[in-house]
């Protein structure tokens, strides 16, 4: 199945397709659905922001991609990335040994969510970053000089390349692991909350660095709480509740014309339109509703919510919804 394209994203071939892609964690007595039947394109020079709030399965996506999940994890479904040369894989299929050869840091790139202990503690910054280049084909003296352009551009101070990743602010660490992830680079980033800890001026400069990889032709998959981050720089953004998206268009008409209660409960919780957070609480994932999982919390449910919504398409996105904002009020 190919997903909708929504308007704005030009109709190339995806780099990345991903398509009922679904994880399951086995707990003792229960099962974690962490991400259910969930299907997006990405194309090059695209950026999508996957928001939502916080345990909804963001992270568990872009780690599902890059085969870091543990042994307690069973994936499904398909996500195809389709390299600039040579075939396409099916990142899900292709096993450990590919996905660290050829997949992880060179062909897609990861900002953990937490650097601090993404970071090898015993390398500085400045040999972390200098091994990465030399790892990906720079010469030993072009590395060293490349190291320092790229700190630069993620607001790191030379000096501050010297420093272990335990010297490190949390912010500083945060750059570094952008920078590792940018050193390579890969025709796609995964950036997993990657402003954590910095203060808005640096908040901007990183976006506005992703944005810039996007402009030149990469792709970027941005995770994030910030739905002003994904305003500022996301060509669309998709939104998850409770493991599934939800809805998924282009930035503007998301922000301006939201369609599913959710995400309008989400735009309302923004300090500069109604400030009230959406009331009550996401389900948990592991006893998940039979029908829609917002139902409970949703304004607009009725009993057609018990049968679950499909994501489908809706204007120029995909929305998953039985009474979207943009029709009658439901009787
Ligand atoms: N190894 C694991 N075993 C069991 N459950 C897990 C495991 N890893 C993640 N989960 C669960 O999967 C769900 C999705 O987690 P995930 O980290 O993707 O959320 P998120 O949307 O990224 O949240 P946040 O924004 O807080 O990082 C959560 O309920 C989490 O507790």
């Amino acid at each position: 199945m190919t997903t909708t394209v929504p308007a704005g994203t030009g109709h190339r071939r995806a780099l990345l397709a991903v398509d009922g892609l679904t994880v399951r964690f086995r707990l003792r007595d229960t099962v974690v659905h962490a991400v259910s039947d969930l299907s997006l394109d990405l194309h090059p020079g695209e950026l999508l922001a996957v928001v939502g709030e916080s345990g909804c399965g963001k992270s568990v996506l872009a780690h599902a991609l890059l085969g870091l999940l543990p042994r307690n994890a069973t994936v499904t479904g398909r996500a195809r990335l389709h390299p600039t040369a040579g075939d396409p894989v099916d990142l899900i299929a292709v096993g450990e040994r590919h996905l660290a050869r050829q997949v992880r840091g060179r062909a897609v790139g990861l900002v953990p969510q937490s650097p601090a202990t993404a970071l090898t503690p015993v390398r500085t910054g400045r040999r972390l970053l200098a091994e990465t280049l030399r790892a990906h084909g720079h010469p030993r003296r072009a590395a060293a000089g490349a190291a320092e352009r790229i700190a630069a551009d993620v607001g790191l101070h030379p000096t501050d390349l010297d420093r272990f990743p335990h010297e490190l602010s949390g912010g500083m660490a945060q750059r570094l692991a952008t920078a590792l992830a940018l050193a390579p680079d890969p025709p796609l980033l995964l950036a997993d909350e990657p402003t954590t800890g910095l203060d808005r001026p640096l908040v901007d400069h990183t976006l506005d660095l992703l944005r810039r990889r996007c402009d030149t032709g990469a792709a970027v998959l941005l995770i994030t709480h910030d739905l002003a981050a994904a305003r500022r720089v996301a060509d669309t953004v998709a939104v998850m509740y409770a493991s599934r998206i939800v809805e998924h268009r282009p930035t503007p008409d998301l922000f301006d014309r939201p369609a599913h209660p959710y995400t309008a409960g989400l735009l309302d919780a923004l300090p500069d339109r109604a400030f009230t957070p959406v009331p009550g609480h996401p389900p948990m994932l592991t006893d998940l509703p039979a029908g829609c999982a917002f139902a409970p919390r949703c304004p607009r449910a009725t009993d057609a919510c018990h049968t679950p919504p499909r994501l489908v398409a809706d204007g120029g996105g995909r929305l998953a919804c039985h009474h979207p904002l943009t029709s009658k009020a439901p009787a």
